[in-house]
Parts: structure tokens; C-alpha cells; sequence
């Protein structure tokens, strides 16, 4: 499913109008219709309804949705913010519709601020039909004002038609407040206000409704952004083959694992194996090494040249050629650490190697002081930054990051040629041709430590295996994902990294089932 920008909405809109033919109040009535049905669905029992009409097109599907939820046995009443003769002409058909059916329809106005409250306080129901993709810079003080008095004074259910009035829907930016919904319905595509914060926050459950804007809009410009879902990458997933051995699915290395963070190591080398990868190598620091053997019995071990105090000596780049031909892709970066010479040794490491690179962890705090190191890279490259070390690469802060993610990830992307993997709540994947994906799977169970060294593995596995950088990243955070869900078995406070790892087969499982169905 593509995800879309207000303009790109607009642009299939459009597209739908005026070259396939399909009138626009037709939409309308679809979308409208669709907003009622959530709540009908919802609240079996008709009860009063609210609902807050702006004078665009968003207005429209609000006068749509009261005149279903009338039909419903409802009692409806709209609220309209801003004079009639600023309708748009197809949100007026529909005005002029309830007004046939004797909706009752309230002009505001702020001499009836008690009037207001009182129906907001009073509604088991209410429609946000305000303001949608049309909103322009902040919100007016009057549009504001009804936004304020609703997310007080409400007592029953809130829906926000298409976005909740108030949020920008390309950033997801409140301008300054927006409406808090319970759930939102929005049309044909879901928008990045979905899933960016603050407004992400804003929006309750999301619903995507069918208007009847046929695919060949999408496809005739597809928006630049897509939601991470299995239909963009699942014919990469075979079947192992009768005839194959572990050779056939590449060998993952994994160079990190220093004094004290030798875990970070072992959940990446053992997701790379759960993830399919034949073989998988974990280098570490060679005063490690003996203990990393004791531990690990599924991987194979390597010590590198130890500078003595656990950590990777400068120059230990050079042990690599001596085996780099049996390996198939690398994940740098899980429990590296920080050692003197690391710039150096960064810039060596990645362009020894051949093969496709993830880079995580302390290898991105590294390239952040030394953004040369990727200057070198033959491969292809996959950075996997959290919102800290993002703010390191792009010398901001993490809340800098957070308001301004998807811009930052895409422009990352672009500017060193990698995929960049920006993690956290929907995780963005955005590529080097200015595409991205946003994920939907996840939960807040995995914001514990380990969690980001087992995506590390997962991804470097899909390379491993041979699999293109862009799908491996996408598949990866996926599946990352999926088996942190399928993991939470009881507390969601509870979750370890190890069980993210444990449930990976599952995980690849569910995906194959569902394929089954299809
Ligand atoms: N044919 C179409 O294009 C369709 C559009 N649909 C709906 O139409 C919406 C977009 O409609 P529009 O483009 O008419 O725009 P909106 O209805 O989202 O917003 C425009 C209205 O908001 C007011 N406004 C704009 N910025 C404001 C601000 N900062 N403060 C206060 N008021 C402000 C404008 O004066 C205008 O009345 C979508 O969100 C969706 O709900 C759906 O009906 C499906 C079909
Ligand atoms: N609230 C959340 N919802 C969904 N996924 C989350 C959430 N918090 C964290 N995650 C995921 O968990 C992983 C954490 O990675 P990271 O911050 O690098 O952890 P660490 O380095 O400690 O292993 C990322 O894949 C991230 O997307
Ligand atoms: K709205």
C-alpha cells in the first residue's frame, strides 16, 4: 500500500476526477459513508452525533456522514465552521442535501460558545470533519478554538475524517493543536501524519476506506512513499531448496562484540543464522575471542588483533583478507565500542569489504566523526541509525530527528547512496533514489536493550543470502518486528532481545502461512 503526501492525494484525486471520470462528489459520498459505518459499526446503539463541518471538502464527507448517520436513527446535527458561500461546490451538493432531509445545521459563531459546549459535552459522538489535507500554515484562531473546546469538553467518541483537524498532514506538525480522535478514517491511502509524531498520536486506530479511487492512479505516478508491507518483497522469500547446502544461503560477519559488550555480537550473528543465513562469523576483539567460544556453540568465532584492553588495535583490518573470500555480507557495528584509531580503522574495514554492509551501533557513531569512511564502500550499504545516533550522523539532537524523520532519513539516503534504516515506532526505510517505506510492525516491547543488535543480523542475514539491500532492509524490519509482536507472551514490559531472536522462525512462518491464503 502506497503511502501519500497532501499533494499526492490531491494528485490522485484528480487523476480519478478528471481523466478516469469518476465525479467527485461520488468520492465524497464513499468517503462520507465510510466515516458513518465506523461509527455505526462501533456504536450499534444510535445515540446524538456532532458534526464539526468545515466549508472544504473535508466539510463534504462530514455532511455525507451525518446524513448516513441520520439514516441510521441517529440524531445528527452539523456544526458548520465558516460561512456558506465558502463551500466548495462539492461539499455544497451535500450541504443542500441535509438541509432537504431536515438535518439540523448550526452556523457557528462565538455568541454560541455555550450552545457549542453543551452539544459537544453532550454527544455520544462526534465527527471531525474540519479540516483535512486542505489546512494551510496554522490553524485560524476560530478553527482553533472549536479544535480546544472539543478535546476538553468531549465525552463521547471522536473521529477524525482523513486526519485530525490541526495536523499537518506531511509532517505530522501539530499547527498548534489538532483534534484527538479515537479513531481516524481516511481515503484510498494512508498519510504520513498516520504514522509521524506528534499527530500520529493524535489519530486513535487508523482506517484505510476504499472511495473508489481505482489503482491505475497510483500506478499511471506512484507516490514516493509506501507502508512496509509483505506485497512489495514476499516473492524474495523461497523455499529452501532439496538440493542446496549452507553454502547456497551466503555467510553473514559480524565484527563488534568488545570488552563487556560481547552479547551485541551473539544476538547478531545468531539472528543472521535464524534468518536463514548458511553460516555466520562473529569477529571480536582476540582477548575476547576465548570466552565468545565458550558462549556461542551455532556460530563460528574469529579474534582479531587486540589493542590489550579488549578492543579492536588499529591496524587489526589487516587479518580480514585472509578469509574475506568466504564471506557473502557483514553487520558492523554490535558492541564495536570506541578505541582509538576507530576513524582509520572504519575507513580500511569498509572498503575491504566487498559485500554488502549493515552498519549499526558504535560503527555509526564512528562514521559520524568520520564521514569519509563510506567514500570507499563497493558494496552496497545499509545504515540502521536510532534517533540518537541519527542526531550524531546529522549533528542535531534526537528531538530534532523526531520531528523532522522521514525528511532526514530520505535526505541520508540520498546524500551517501545507502539505505538508510531510521528505527524506532514505524520505522522508516528510505532509499537512495528519495523512496521510503514505513513499517508497521513493532511494539514498545522492544525498546529494551539487544533489540537493534538482532535487526543488525536479521538484515545482515538477507544480505547474506543475497538478497538486494533495499528488499533485505525492508523484509528485515518486517520480520524484526513481527517476531517482537509473536514474542510478547506475557508482560509487555518483559521482553528480551533473545526472544526477538527466538520467535524470528515464527515470525518467517506467519509470513509463509499468509501466503498460503493468498
Ligand atoms: N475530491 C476530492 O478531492 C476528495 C476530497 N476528500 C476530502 O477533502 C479533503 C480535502 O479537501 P480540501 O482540499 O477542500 O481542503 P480541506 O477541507 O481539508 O480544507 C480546506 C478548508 O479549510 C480552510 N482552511 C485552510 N487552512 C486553514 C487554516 N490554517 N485555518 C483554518 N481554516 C483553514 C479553508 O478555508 C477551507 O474551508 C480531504 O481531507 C478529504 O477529507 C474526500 O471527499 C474524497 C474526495
Ligand atoms: N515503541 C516501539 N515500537 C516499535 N518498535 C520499537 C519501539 N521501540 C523500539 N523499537 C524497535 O526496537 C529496536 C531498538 O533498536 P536500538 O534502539 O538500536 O536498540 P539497541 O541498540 O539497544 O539494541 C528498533 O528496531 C526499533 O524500531
Ligand atoms: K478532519
Amino acid at each position: 500500500m502506497y503511502l501519500t503526501t497532501a499533494q499526492e492525494m490531491r494528485d490522485l484525486d484528480r487523476y480519478a476526477i478528471e481523466t478516469i471520470g469518476i465525479p467527485g462528489v461520488v468520492l465524497m459520498e464513499n468517503a462520507g459513508k465510510a466515516v458513518a459505518r465506523s461509527l455505526t459499526d462501533r456504536l450499534p446503539r444510535p445515540g446524538t452525533a456532532l458534526v464539526l463541518a468545515g466549508t472544504g471538502n473535508n466539510g463534504g464527507d462530514g455532511f455525507v456522514a451525518a446524513r448516513h448517520l441520520a439514516a441510521a436513527g441517529w440524531k445528527a446535527v452539523v456544526w458548520l465552521a465558516g460561512p456558506e458561500e465558502k463551500l466548495t461546490s462539492d461539499a455544497r451538493v451535500f450541504f443542500q442535501v441535509c438541509r432537504n432531509l431536515g438535518i439540523p445545521v448550526v452556523r457557528d459563531a462565538e455568541e454560541r460558545r455555550g450552545e457549542l459546549i453543551r452539544r459537544i459535552e453532550e454527544a455520544d459522538a462526534i465527527v471531525d470533519a474540519l479540516l483535512g489535507t486542505g489546512i494551510r500554515g496554522q490553524v485560524r484562531p476560530r478553527a482553533l478554538e472549536l479544535i480546544r473546546l472539543v478535546n476538553e469538553h468531549r465525552r463521547g467518541a471522536v473521529v477524525a475524517v482523513d486526519v485530525p483537524s490541526g495536523a499537518d498532514t506531511d509532517t505530522g506538525a501539530l499547527l498548534p493543536e489538532a483534534i484527538r480522535a479515537d479513531w481516524t478514517v481516511t481515503f484510498a491511502y494512508p498519510k504520513w501524519c498516520h504514522y509521524l509524531l506528534p499527530a500520529a498520536d493524535h489519530c486513535g486506530e487508523v482506517i484505510v476506506a476504499d472511495i473508489g479511487i481505482p489503482r491505475s492512479a497510483a500506478e499511471h505516478r506512484p507516490p514516493a512513499a509506501r507502508v512496509n508491507d509483505p506485497s512489495w518483497w514476499r516473492e524474495w522469500l523461497l523455499p529452501r531448496s532439496r538440493w542446496s547446502h549452507k553454502g547456497t544461503y551466503g555467510h553473514l560477519l559480524v565484527v563488534g562484540g568488545s570488552r563487556g559488550m560481547l552479547g551485541a555480537a551473539v544476538l547478531a550473528g545468531l539472528a543472521g543464522l535464524r534468518i536463514g543465513a548458511g553460516l555466520s562469523t562473529v569477529a571480536v576483539p582476540a582477548a575476547q575471542e576465548p570466552i565468545l567460544a565458550a558462549k556461542v556453540t551455532d556460530a563460528l568465532v574469529w579474534g582479531w588483533p587486540d589493542d590489550g584492553e579488549g578492543r579492536f588495535a588499529e591496524d587489526s583490518v589487516r587479518i580480514l583478507p585472509e578469509r574475506i573470500d568466504r564471506f557473502t555480507a557483514a553487520a558492523v557495528g554490535p558492541g564495536l565500542g570506541r578505541f582509538p584509531g576507530e576513524g582509520a580503522w572504519l575507513r580500511e574495514l569498509l572498503e575491504t569489504l566487498p559485500f554488502p554492509v549493515v552498519l549499526d551501533a558504535d560503527g555509526l557513531n564512528i562514521l559520524a566523526e568520520h564521514p569519509d569512511a563510506l567514500r570507499a564502500r563497493r558494496g552496497e550499504t545499509i545504515l540502521t541509525p536510532h534517533p540518537g545516533e541519527m542526531a550524531r550522523l546529522a549533528g542535531t539532537t534526537a528531538a530534532g530527528v523526531e520531528s523532522s524523520r522521514h525528511t532526514l532519513a530520505r535526505e541520508w539516503a540520498e546524500k551517501t547512496g545507502s539505505v538508510v534504516v531510521l528505527k524506532g515506532t514505524h520505522t522508516i526505510i528510505a532509499f537512495p533514489d528519495g523512496t521510503q517505506m514505513v513499517n508497521p510492525t513493532g511494539t514498545p516491547a522492544m525498546a529494551k536493550a539487544g533489540s537493534g543488535d538482532v535487526l543488525s543480523g536479521v538484515i545482515g542475514g538477507l544480505l547474506a543470502r543475497g538478497i538486494p539491500a533495499s528488499v533485505a532492509a525492508a523484509m528485515g524490519v518486517y520480520l524484526h518486528g513481527l517476531a517482537g509482536e509473536l514474542a510478547v507472551r506475557t508482560s509487555e514490559h518483559s521482553l528480551l532481545a533473545s526472544e526477538i531472536l527466538s520467535q524470528l522462525g515464527a515470525a518467517l512462518s506467519r509470513l509463509a502461512s499468509d501466503r498460503a491464503r493468498a
